[in-house]
């Protein structure tokens, strides 16, 4: 494989030409995550992107809200009623009285466990629908997100990430937000009983007061940098085991087993670790909070108690006045609590909905132009200029969304070197109905340039178009609709064959499932499976071999009928009947198609009719099998190594 030959290509900025007119749309904003003021945080950050999802369960919610209302004002009368009972059953009301605030008291209890039955049930259910919409929207929103994202992130993180975010944020709604707004009104509940109780006595209480909010927040912020840390351990950890169990025969071949085994064992313990830091500030948090609100309940019995010593107040009124006490002491210690719940699901809101909010620059033009059908697919390729660019225009979501949130990151001011370029200046065109073929050496840029067609990522230079038109200006569902993409390796879905070779056209009859499997050579084998097309492929279902998996491929772009097809040769050498199906099958799918292949077979570049011959990103000669053979250049020299060794290597197959 020699590199003397240099690539044909043309200079960037003169290739700046009028076929590059259409500019890519302006990078949307990602407000770029700040340090969030305490009023900010209690505004809720990003959390705020949940009121509007609340809105159609607003009147369950609504429900929810005044039963927690009723309930707590229920709470709140209980103190002073055994204030009552004190001063009034054990000085002259005597036993009768006695029994019927009893009496009372039970009624009105139960009632109150009805309601928080009720409201924790309703509060439940709506937080459940809302969270499970929210799931469906972001994997909705993920799924149409540009190969750029994925190429960037590791799936195993991507989909922990969104597990435990989107959790947190269920915890929120449907625990947190009815605990909050209860000790919320039970505090203030219990401040103006107090007050009405007692004055003087709500001073010295509130004295403290400072004291227990300092704590929280003190705490608070080193548990939310705690809880994070976990989570990013955690979410390394699975990274690390998605990423063993899906290369588990590369793992076991190389006995890579303690080698995997350590990597994840080390960010376990990491987050063990984390978690035990955490536990001691939690402890802390616990145990201080407790102390000073019984110490606020001390200091009240101790000046009450001499009140009530020198007459000045009744018994009753210090007890109900303690119970007040204790119960906004109670309030003070929970909300503290929530506040540290509250700024760790502020990180998780901040990830879930700055991802939901992204617009990726790669997306249909706002006036999208929509080809004439049927789509005769010519393809041109104008001067293009390709790098692989990270997907900067996507919120990072390992990326610290608060300060101070998950490990240091690397420092956002140094700039990402500039990759180089992929493809240099690649123009060719494939008229309706033609096959052009690609080969050139490993690296050379094949697959990128059968990426663009579908638009997969957006050139910098030049233009793709089909038919005339800039696949940017195009709506990006039409174009993947005329698009049959085969790729090298056959992925199957966890389903059945039918499933399999409906995937592109779901709504296909049995018949047009039964000829396309027919066309693709696939029906002579799966009609053999034990439950024919009903058998399951893929994941726990039966294994099928390569040569297998290629024919159902076919059978699945013979199925869509796409006006242009991609092909990615596969590479595996398969034996000659396998081989011959395939090529019979080609035959069928190829006819009177635009087709784009990626050729590793002899046959197939003979059949072609134009063969691109790549080098460094460039088109390095074009032309037919004959041609070139004959021009003894790249070409020559690639057949030479690669598809002749490769058809001998058949030959010898056959003859062993
Ligand atoms: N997602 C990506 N991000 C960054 N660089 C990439 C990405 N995909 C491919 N590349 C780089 O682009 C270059 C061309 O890759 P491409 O896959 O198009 O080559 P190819 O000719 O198809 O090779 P092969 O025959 O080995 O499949 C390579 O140097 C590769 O490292």
């Amino acid at each position: 494989m020699s590199n003397n030959a240099p690539p044909a290509t043309t200079s960037p900025d003169t290739a700046q030409n009028e076929r590059s007119r259409i500019q890519a749309p302006p990078a949307p904003t990602i407000t770029p995550p700040e340090r969030l003021s305490f009023w900010q945080k209690l505004q809720g950050g990003d959390l705020r992107y949940l009121v509007p999802r609340l809105k159609p369960h607003s009147g369950k919610l609504s429900i929810a809200a005044a039963m927690l209302l009723a309930s707590t004002a229920m709470s709140l009368v209980f103190p002073t009623v055994v204030g009552r009972i004190m001063d009034t059953a054990f000085g002259a009301g005597g036993r009768q009285q006695l029994d019927r605030t009893v009496l009372f008291l039970l009624a009105l209890f139960s009632v109150q466990a009805v309601m928080t039955f009720c409201q924790a049930y309703l509060l439940s259910a709506s937080g459940e629908r809302i969270i499970a919409r929210l799931r469906e929207d972001l994997f909705a929103h993920l799924l149409r997100l540009p190969p750029a994202f994925f190429a960037d992130r590791r799936t195993g993180e991507l989909t922990s990430r969104l597990g435990t975010d989107v959790s947190m944020l269920q915890g929120v709604l449907t625990m947190n937000a009815l605990e909050l707004l209860k000790q919320t009104l039970l505090l203030i509940g219990a401040l103006v009983m107090l007050t009405v109780t007692h004055v003087y006595l709500t001073g010295i209480t509130l004295l403290l007061v400072p004291i227990v909010v300092g704590t929280a927040i003190f705490f608070g912020e080193r548990l939310k940098k705690a809880s994070q840390g976990v989570m990013d351990e955690v979410a390394e950890a699975s990274a690390i085991a998605e990423e063993s169990f899906s290369q588990i025969r590369v793992v076991q071949s190389f006995v890579g087993e303690p080698h995997e085994q350590a990597r994840y064992g080390a960010r376990i313990t990491a987050a063990v670790s984390v978690a035990l830091r955490r536990a001691v500030t939690r402890g802390f948090f616990y145990s201080v909070i407790g102390f000073v609100s019984m110490s606020a309940s001390v200091l009240v019995l101790w000046v009450g108690g001499r009140m009530v010593l020198a007459g000045t107040l009744t018994v009753g009124t210090l007890f109900s006045f303690l119970l007040y006490s204790a119960m906004a002491a109670n309030s003070v210690g929970a909300l503290g609590a929530l506040w540290s719940a509250y700024q760790e699901s502020m990180g998780a809101a901040a990830r879930v909905f700055q991802l939901l909010r992204s617009v990726p620059r790669l997306r249909d033009a706002d006036n999208a132009v929509t080809l004439a059908e049927p789509i005769t697919g010519a393809v041109e390729f104008s001067d293009v200029w390709f790098r692989y660019e990270p997907a900067d225009d996507l919120p990072k979501l390992d990326g610290p969304p608060l300060p101070g949130q998950g490990r240091a990151r690397s420092p956002a001011a140094t700039p990402a070197a500039v990759p180089d370029w992929t493809l240099r200046g690649i123009s060719f065109r494939i008229n309706p109905g033609e096959t052009v073929a690609l080969v050139g050496p490993s690296g050379a840029g094949k697959t990128t340039i059968a990426a663009l067609i579908p638009r997969f990522w957006d050139v910098q230079k030049g233009a793709v178009s089909i038919e005339g038109t800039d696949v940017r200006e195009l709506r990006l569902a039409q174009i993947r609709d005329a698009i049959g993409l085969v790729p090298q390796e056959t992925l199957l879905f966890s389903g059945s064959v039918r499933d399999n070779i409906s995937y592109a056209r779901p709504d296909a009859t049995e018949e047009q499932i039964l000829a396309a499997a027919r066309a693709a050579h696939a029906h002579e084998f799966v009609r053999l499976l034990p439950e024919g097309y009903d058998t399951r492929v893929g994941e726990r279902g039966v294994k099928l071999s390569g040569g297998q998996r290629q024919r159902i491929a076919l059978a699945r772009a013979i199925l869509k009928d796409p006006a242009v097809l991609i092909l990615d040769e596969a590479t595996s050498s398969l034996d000659t009947e396998s081989e011959a199906l395939i090529e019979d099958a080609l035959n069928t799918l190829l006819q009177n198609r635009t087709t784009l292949i990626i050729a590793h077979r002899l046959s197939t570049v003979r059949r072609a009719n134009r063969i691109l011959v790549l080098e460094n990103g460039g088109i390095a000669e074009t032309g037919t099998h004959n041609e070139l053979i004959a021009a003894g250049g790249l070409y020559a020299r690639l057949y030479a190594h690669q598809f002749r060794d490769r058809e001998e290597a058949a030959e010898s197959l056959m003859t062993v």
